[in-house]
């Protein structure tokens, strides 16, 4: 199947370090691929190198065939490069309803005129209302986001994501800081997610990367190490020296 993502020799260096060294990816429709790597790896500057957070130094980003490198992160999401929204970014006073609602304005290019309004206006609080039921969120639809448990917002964060219709999904730790209780309602997410998207995940947890990934890609010292199964990861000697062996450990016991 022909790519929906490509990252082509990407660099970037801060001062004199290479913290995204000659990075290369390709991604198909229905890839499930976790980026995994030891702290300071490069995951998080990758992510914004892709989602046009960071410009590069060198190298380029294709979504769906067409150069986006040097299109802003806005043009990058309307081409559906979707970043998960962040829990931090979340409005503590708005309602998932008022997130995934807005959300579905942005994403149809009405935001910015509409506002105010849009609790009235039914197709898209009914769109807003089926995304929200998806992820188990119906009943706090009105609820502000400050009264709503930490693993609610992370699913919130995804109902976020899916209202822009990405064709290619970046998650960024969706389980971090989810209450051991709350993780399989994540997982569910995650497993129902739109069987022709693309997802890329970074996670610490190898658990979850064993459970949801086809692919592991591992980073290290800004460059990738490793793309293949997750079967092979943990047998892979370079993985094994990046980690010292603590994730190797954990994957073999996984
Ligand atoms: N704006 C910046 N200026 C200077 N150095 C930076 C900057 N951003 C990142 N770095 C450095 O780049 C390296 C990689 O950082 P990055 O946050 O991308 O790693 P990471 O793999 O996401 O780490 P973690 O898993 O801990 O979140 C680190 O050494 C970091 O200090």
């Amino acid at each position: 199947m022909s790519a929906i993502f490509e990252v082509r020799n990407l660099k970037r260096s801060f001062g004199g370090l290479a913290v995204t060294n000659d990075v290369s990816l390709s991604m198909a429709p229905g890839d499930r691929v976790a980026l995994i790597g030891p702290n300071g790896a490069g995951k998080t500057t990758f992510v914004n190198l892709v989602t046009g957070n960071l410009k590069p130094d060198a190298g380029e980003v294709r979504i769906g065939g067409e150069t986006v490198t040097n299109v802003d992160a806005i043009g990058r999401v309307r081409r559906g490069l979707v970043r998960s929204f962040q829990v931090t970014r979340l409005f503590q006073d708005m309602t998932p309803a008022e997130h995934v609602a807005l959300a579905v304005l942005q994403r149809d290019g009405r935001a910015g005129r509409m506002f105010g309004n849009f609790l009235a206006m039914p197709g898209v609080m009914a769109e807003a209302g089926s995304l929200l039921g998806k992820l188990g969120l119906r009943d706090l639809a009105h609820r502000p986001v400050r009264e709503i448990a930490y693993g609610q917002q992370r699913l919130l964060e995804i109902a976020v994501a899916l209202a822009l219709k990405p064709r290619v999904l970046l998650l960024d730790e969706p389980a971090a800081g989810v209450p051991q209780s709350d993780t399989g309602r994540i997982e569910q997410a995650l497993a129902d997610l739109p069987d022709d998207l693309a997802v890329l995940m970074i996670e610490h947890d190898m658990d979850l990367v064993f459970r949801f990934a086809k692919r592991v890609i591992v980073l290290a010292a800004g460059t990738v190490i490793f793309d293949g199964s997750p079967a092979d990861v943990t047998k892979d000697p370079r993985v094994r020296e990046a980690y010292l062996g603590s994730y190797a450990d954990a994957g073999s016991a996984a």
